[in-house]
Formats: C-alpha cells, sequence, structure tokens
C-alpha cells in the first residue's frame, strides 16, 4: 500500500481532533465509511472513553445462541476453521456475527494476543455499532458492505489496539444474514485480508444453500477454471423449475437482486431446450453449456437430489426441524385477533428480522422492513410496536401509496379551521399528529411522491411540523417504521426515491423472507389451518394437499395461504381431511405434477416424517393424561425437548 504507519497514524489523528473537538467533518482524512461511521456512534450517545467491550457475557446467553444460530454456525465454522489455518501464524481471530452484531462463533488461536482477541470474541458478545461504536463487522452489517477499521479509526479508544476487516455474509435469498471478520493486534494492513475473507464468505454462503432442500443445484461461471470453486454461481432449484435461492456471485452473473427466489424460473433465467433442465433433474446430465437470457455464456455442472439423496436429506432435514424448532421466535398465537400478536415462526432468517428489528426500535432507531407483499411486514410492524415501552401509544398506519395526491398532505399534516374551502370545522389532526407516543407504519414508502419525500424527511430531521394553513410547530413524537416491497435502492438509483430520505429511515432494515424460502412452511400451515378454524374442529391436510401447500410458489405469501386454507376449510365441511379438491384451480395448474398426485398420492415425504412425530406427541400425551414429566419419559426424550414440540403443536 506504500503507507507508512506514522502518516496513517497522523492522519487519523487529525481525524479525530477535527471531528472530536472541533466538531469538523474529516473529509478526505479517513474513508468515508468510517466517517459516517463514528457519526452514527456518536446520535447513538457513546463516548470515546467508555468501556463498553470486555464485559462479561453470561454464560446461558452464550448456549441460547448456540442452539439459535446453529445453521449459521453450521455453515461458517468449517469455512473459518480452514481459514484460520491457512493463516498459520498471522495473529488472525475470525469470528462468525449475527445480524444483529452478536459474536455466534470463534476461531481464535493460542498465545497471549490470542487470549485478548478470544476474550473479546467470545460467543454472546455484542460487537454492533449500537454497542461498541466503529468497527468492523458493527459497520460493516450496517453498511452491508466489506469493511476495514484501523486502530484509531475505532470509534472507542478501549479497541484502538486492534484492526480489523469484515464481510457481509448473504443467505440464499440473498439478504444480509450477519458478516465475517478477522481482527489482529496493531494497526497493520488488514486489507490483505479482505480477499480471502471474501472467498471463505462465499463458501459459507454457498453451504447455507446446500442446505436448501431443492430438486437441482447447478453451479456455473464463464470461466471454466472456477466452476466448483467458492466463486462459481450456485443456484438451487425445486423439481419445478422455481428458483430457491442463489448465492452472490449467481446473482451477480445473472443480474439478479436480492430476493428474487420463487419469481424466477430455470427457463426464465437460462435459454436453453427445456429438455435441459429435465435431463439435469433426472440426473440424466451432470455437464453444459447454457446461455443466460442476457446471452453469456456459461460453463455449468449440474447436482440432482436423487432419491436415495433424498432420503439422506431428508433425515438431515428432520434434524434440523428439530434445530429450529427449538427457537421459537414469534411463539404461536393462534386464534388471536388478526392484525397484532397473530405472527407465528421459526423461520431462522424471519427470527433474525425480528431480533433486530426488536433492538433497533427500542432504541429510536428507524426500521425498514422489506419483503414481497403478503409476507407480513406489517404483522412485523405491529409486533414491534406491541413489544416496544411504547405499547399503550397507538399504532398508526398510514398506505403511502393508495393515497390520492391531493389528500396525502392532510393526511399527513393535518389542517388548521378554514385552511382550504371544504375542510372540516375546527381542522383535523394528521396522522402525524394522531402517532404521538407511539408508532408510525409508513406502508408502501418506495411509492411515496417525490415532493412529499422532501417534506416528510424534513420532519423527521427536524422532528416537528406545522398543519396546513397553520404556523405552529407541533413536536413529532412518534417512532417510524417503513415498509415496501420494493427495492429502494433502485428507486434512488433510478432518481425516484430521495436517497437521503433512503438513509433516514434505514436505521435498520430487514428483510422477511417470502414464504417459499421460508424454513417454517410446516409449521406456518399448521398454525394458520388452527387459526383459521378456530374454534372449530382442525380437519387433517391430505399428504397431497400438503405436498402443494409445501411447494406452490405462493406469490401472495402468507396473505394468499390463509385465504386458500379458509376457502379449503369451508369447501371441506363435515370431511374429515382436506384434500387436492378444496383447493382453488391457480394452485395446481401450477403444478406440473399435479395430476400425477391425483393419481398417485405420495406417502412418506419430509412433512409427514414431521407429522408422524408429532402424532407421537399427541397420542402420548393422551395417554398420559397431560403430564408432561410422563409423556417425556414414555418417549425417551427429555422434558424441554417436550416443551418445544408442544409449543410446535400448540399445547405448550
Ligand atoms: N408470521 C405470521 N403469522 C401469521 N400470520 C401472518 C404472519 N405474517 C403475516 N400473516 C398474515 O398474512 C396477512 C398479510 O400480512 P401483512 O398485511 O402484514 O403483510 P404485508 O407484507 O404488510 O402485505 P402488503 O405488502 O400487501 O401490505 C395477514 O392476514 C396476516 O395476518
Amino acid at each position: 500500500m506504500g503507507e507508512s504507519a506514522v502518516s496513517f497514524g497522523q492522519r487519523v489523528e487529525l481525524a479525530r481532533r477535527h471531528f472530536f473537538r472541533e466538531g469538523k467533518r474529516p473529509d478526505g482524512l479517513i474513508p468515508e465509511m468510517v466517517i459516517r461511521s463514528w457519526e452514527r456512534s456518536r446520535e447513538l450517545g457513546l463516548g470515546t472513553g467508555d468501556r463498553r467491550v470486555f464485559n462479561p457475557v453470561a454464560r446461558h446467553e452464550k448456549s441460547l445462541i448456540e442452539e439459535r444460530c446453529r445453521p449459521l454456525i453450521a455453515s461458517a465454522l468449517p469455512e473459518m476453521e480452514k481459514l484460520h489455518l491457512s493463516l498459520g501464524h498471522a495473529g488472525w481471530a475470525l469470528a462468525c456475527i449475527d445480524m444483529e452484531g452478536i459474536v455466534v462463533s470463534s476461531v481464535c488461536g493460542s498465545g497471549i494476543e490470542a487470549r485478548e482477541l478470544a476474550s473479546i470474541f467470545q460467543v454472546g458478545r455484542n460487537v454492533s455499532e449500537a454497542a461498541v461504536g466503529t468497527n468492523g463487522p458493527g459497520c460493516s452489517l450496517t453498511e452491508g458492505r466489506p469493511m476495514v477499521v484501523r486502530a484509531a479509526e475505532h470509534f472507542l479508544d478501549e479497541v484502538r489496539p486492534f484492526s480489523c476487516a469484515a464481510v457481509p455474509l448473504f443467505g440464499p435469498s440473498g439478504a444480509l444474514v450477519g458478516v465475517l471478520d478477522a481482527t489482529r493486534m496493531g494497526h497493520g494492513e488488514p486489507v490483505t485480508i479482505l480477499e480471502p475473507l471474501g472467498i471463505a464468505a462465499r463458501a459459507i454462503e454457498n453451504r447455507m444453500l446446500a442446505e436448501l432442500q431443492g430438486a437441482l443445484t447447478m453451479g456455473f461461471h464463464y470461466r471454466p477454471d472456477l466452476l466448483d470453486t467458492p466463486l462459481e454461481g450456485v443456484v438451487v432449484f425445486a423439481e419445478d423449475g422455481t428458483l430457491l435461492g442463489a448465492n452472490q456471485s449467481a446473482r451477480q452473473l445473472l443480474g439478479l437482486g436480492a430476493a428474487e427466489a420463487g419469481r424466477e424460473r430455470f427457463e426464465t433465467l437460462f435459454d436453453c431446450p427445456p429438455e435441459t433442465f429435465r435431463r439435469a433433474l433426472a440426473g440424466r446430465l451432470d455437464k453444459g453449456v447454457l446461455r443466460s437470457d442476457g446471452g453469456l455464456r456459461f460453463d455449468a455442472r449440474f447436482q440432482a437430489m436423487r432419491p436415495g439423496a433424498m432420503l439422506a436429506g431428508l433425515r438431515e432435514g428432520a434434524q434440523r426441524i428439530h434445530a429450529l424448532a427449538a427457537r421459537p421466535v414469534l411463539p404461536a398465537q393462534a386464534g388471536q385477533a388478526a392484525g397484532s400478536g397473530d405472527a407465528i415462526g421459526f423461520d431462522p432468517v424471519a427470527g433474525q428480522a425480528l431480533h433486530v428489528a426488536r433492538r433497533a426500535f427500542e432504541r429510536d432507531i428507524p426500521v425498514l422492513i422489506n419483503g414481497e407483499t403478503g409476507t407480513g411486514k406489517e404483522v412485523l410492524a405491529r409486533r414491534l410496536h406491541d413489544d416496544s415501552s411504547r405499547s399503550a401509544g397507538p399504532f398508526v398506519a398510514i398506505n403511502c401509496s393508495s393515497l390520492p395526491a391531493g389528500l396525502i398532505e392532510s393526511e399527513f399534516f393535518g389542517y388548521e379551521d378554514g385552511a382550504f374551502t371544504g375542510g372540516r370545522r375546527g381542522g383535523a389532526l394528521g396522522k402525524f399528529e394522531l402517532a404521538r407516543g407511539g408508532t408510525l407504519f409508513l406502508d408502501e414508502i418506495g411509492d411515496m411522491p417525490m415532493e412529499l419525500q422532501g417534506r416528510l424527511l424534513r420532519v423527521l430531521q427536524e422532528r416537528s411540523f406545522s398543519r396546513l394553513g397553520g404556523a405552529r410547530q407541533i413536536v413529532f413524537d412518534a417512532r417510524v417504521v417503513a415498509a415496501t416491497h420494493r427495492r429502494l435502492e433502485t428507486l434512488v438509483a433510478e432518481g425516484r426515491f430521495r436517497e437521503d430520505l433512503y438513509y433516514r429511515i434505514k436505521g435498520v432494515r430487514v428483510s422477511l423472507p417470502a414464504l417459499r424460502e421460508r424454513g417454517d412452511r410446516a409449521v406456518l400451515i399448521d398454525a394458520l389451518l388452527a387459526r383459521e378454524a378456530g374454534e372449530g374442529d382442525v380437519p387433517m391436510l391430505s399428504p397431497e394437499a400438503r405436498h402443494v401447500l409445501m411447494h406452490y410458489r405462493w406469490p401472495g405469501n402468507i396473505r394468499q395461504l390463509g385465504h386458500v386454507l379458509r376457502l379449503a376449510l369451508t369447501l371441506a365441511e363435515g370431511e374429515e381431511e382436506i384434500g387436492l379438491q378444496h383447493f382453488p384451480e391457480e394452485l395446481l395448474t401450477d403444478f406440473d405434477d399435479a395430476l400425477a398426485l391425483r393419481a398417485a398420492p405420495l406417502r412418506g415425504s419430509e412433512v409427514c416424517l414431521r407429522d408422524i412425530e408429532l402424532e407421537a406427541v399427541r397420542a402420548a400425551m393422551a395417554r398420559n393424561a397431560g403430564n408432561v414429566s410422563a409423556t417425556a419419559r414414555s418417549l425417551g426424550v427429555a422434558r424441554a425437548t417436550l416443551y418445544r414440540k408442544l409449543k410446535l403443536l400448540g399445547l405448550a
């Protein structure tokens, strides 16, 4: 890099003086991302002399985290160990950090320095920006980009002896799920570790993809020598050709945005004869040359999930379900009034989303929720409100896309008496005022007209506004949650959304996975069925019906699932079982194999395995008259395990 240690140190010290003593922005002295992070750290109320890093981590918290993040740890740890070994004795500690900034796993080596690093990267340690100010992993999480933070670029004096580099980790749907960090003592050149760190991150992402239960995995690249390396593009498809997940390389090669799984299909991504997919799926094609619909030529390798492999996958899948079930994130509360506490879910991504959002929200950091229609954005927003210290205040939702242009301003700001003809006598309160002391939910924020975006930004910056036709400044006292199904970055790039507003509302961004990507579909189906059945008996689902529910594309997500189940319950009234005949046609036309399913019911699918287990629990509980200890003994499992299963059944 050709930069002497002295000049680096001097520049940072100068930057610190400008920023901390003289209140000036140290533009050009240190990287822009570091300046932004200093600003955020200061806004969060941190002081440079604070001691926040070496607090003890509670032991029970550690085991909870290890349980909760098992899937992420399982993918990350082997790659971290490999990388650590290849770095030899260079003194690096590696850590995997979740969306909340919590260390979930680390590899530190031995020696005195390593011991100090190991103490920082204990499982359970919070290294988010909010907790410890500017640092590599915290900042990388906030920005969603690789980050290097050296020595005095850290906000807290306490961590100035260290330098670190961190790269984001993206899950199969393209959503940020955490970061991989490398830290060592001194202000050396952590830049040099970015590349191996990035490769390890890609390998971790590929492991997460391999966990998806797809029917066909395809690796591809325009450079044949990169096939079968962590840099290849990897896409996973369902049996019907729907894209289930893609790694970052694949997203770049194919020009895919995040969360486009489910919307894309093999034949829309690649320009090739239809039998290619079918042959690959049947295991009759393991290599090939494909063209993207943009005309790029790729070498590809295919790996079909064969029946034998399927069985092994099934077993693993069952184990994974146990791991996930062990961490109910939004407890099932079937039967409650829709719209507030009715969220159900054991999905790791959705669960992490809630976790992060909750913390940010409580610290008054605006939360931006991304997700397709019907994924539960409003449910999450209400949930945040209900769980917060402001739950006694109002929850005011406003849909920014559905308001007629002329009405928006008065809806937002209210108006004074006589502000315009036809206005109500005495004026009216706007949503900003109605939300006082509570939460303002800005739905479909991506569709907000430009001119209003400027006014909203001003309110958020100044925390005050005035009614139309009035001069008095009214304090804006509400927490803000915004939601959109659009990619705001794209709108910003196209000039259709203000960048400054984007950064203002995106304090923390959480992405809700599409239903077809959720690992807890089976649980959701059962819980929604119970919720829709209300007081009535809950009928069984035939194995074919369950198969279709599990594998349908669900463009309308959880909302659509709810509608389908409600309809099926009505149609199946008086019958013991819900079958394919109770589903709307579009669910079946989507299925190439629906007719085959009708003709030859399938048994022994993953779902059935789980059902059998839950059925056994149900029966044992009945035999033991609801006595948990006796039931656990008769099933040969620990009481804690049984409690988890009971929760799954909604019997806890
Ligand atoms: N986790 C969940 N558990 C149970 N029901 C859910 C869950 N998430 C969403 N739902 C149900 O799905 C429906 C849609 O949820 P919601 O309105 O929050 O979605 P949304 O993402 O805001 O949709 P849109 O973008 O169309 O406004 C609601 O009926 C809600 O009760």
